[in-house]
């Protein structure tokens, strides 16, 4: 059977004269978490803002994922403080769907994340796990096709780490995205990753894709990297 991708190409970005990209492609699978893992400093970032548009490609022959329907969740998460966590998670999809429909949604991804207890708090008084959780929640509920992830564990405990992961996994059970997931943390990418692509070089190039199982082992990723 044809593997169902997700293909992006020309992608090139220079930095000063540093080239990080020359005429790069690259093929991920679609309603896969597709992890990004490779050396700091290689370019993980960079591929996903070009990817997401926020960045602009060096060549014109190239059409970022803008227009199929992006979601994102980052480090730091980017909630609005006057609102409360229902709020937040509400305001991106007021243009979608009716009041009903927005109502029902919310109730899904906030019991989803684990969080209705906090539906009336405002993110200041939340700690940086639930905060998160309340992103992953505004992320998912978007009508997005793909989600776009960048570090989005990096500052939280690996207690709260965890239960994030597990609830990311329980939602993509359920339904079907495509995730673009860069990480440092080869633990991450073992633990939630459908395929890993390694990245590496100069000029950046697929160094090796792996197919995440039961006998993938830090090790080997290690070696690639
Ligand atoms: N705005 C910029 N101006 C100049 N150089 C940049 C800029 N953004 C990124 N770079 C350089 O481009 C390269 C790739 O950066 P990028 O942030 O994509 O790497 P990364 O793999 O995500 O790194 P890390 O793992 O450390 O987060 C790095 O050498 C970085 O210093």
């Amino acid at each position: 059977m044809e593997e169902i991708i997700l293909s992006i190409k020309n992608i090139n970005k220079k930095y000063n004269s540093r080239i990080v990209y020359e005429n790069f492609n690259i093929d991920f699978y679609l309603n896969k978490v597709n992890c990004i893992v490779g050396k700091s400093g290689c370019g993980k970032s960079t591929i996903l803002n070009i990817i997401s548009g926020i960045i602009p490609n060096d060549s014109n022959d190239f059409t970022s994922l803008e227009s199929i329907g992006l979601s994102y969740i980052f480090q730091e998460d980017r909630l609005i403080d006057w609102l409360t966590v229902e709020e937040n998670i509400k305001l991106v999809v007021k243009k979608h769907y009716n009041k009903e429909k927005i109502e029902e949604l919310s109730q899904k991804y906030l019991d989803l994340v684990g969080i209705e207890e906090y539906k009336n708090n405002y993110p200041q008084m939340l700690s940086g796990g639930v905060r998160q959780r309340v992103n992953i929640a505004r992320a998912f509920i978007y009508p997005s096709k793909v989600i776009i992830m960048d570090e989005p564990f990096k500052s939280i405990d690996i207690k709260n780490k965890m239960i994030i992961m597990d609830s990311l996994k329980e939602i993509l059970k359920r339904e079907s995205r495509t995730v673009l997931f860069v990480t440092h943390d080869m633990d991450e990418a073992i633990y939630l990753a459908d395929y890993i692509f390694v990245l590496g070089n100069s000029p950046v190039q697929v160094m090796q894709i792996f197919e995440n199982n039961e006998y993938l082992t830090k090790k080997e990723l290690y070696e690639v990297i």
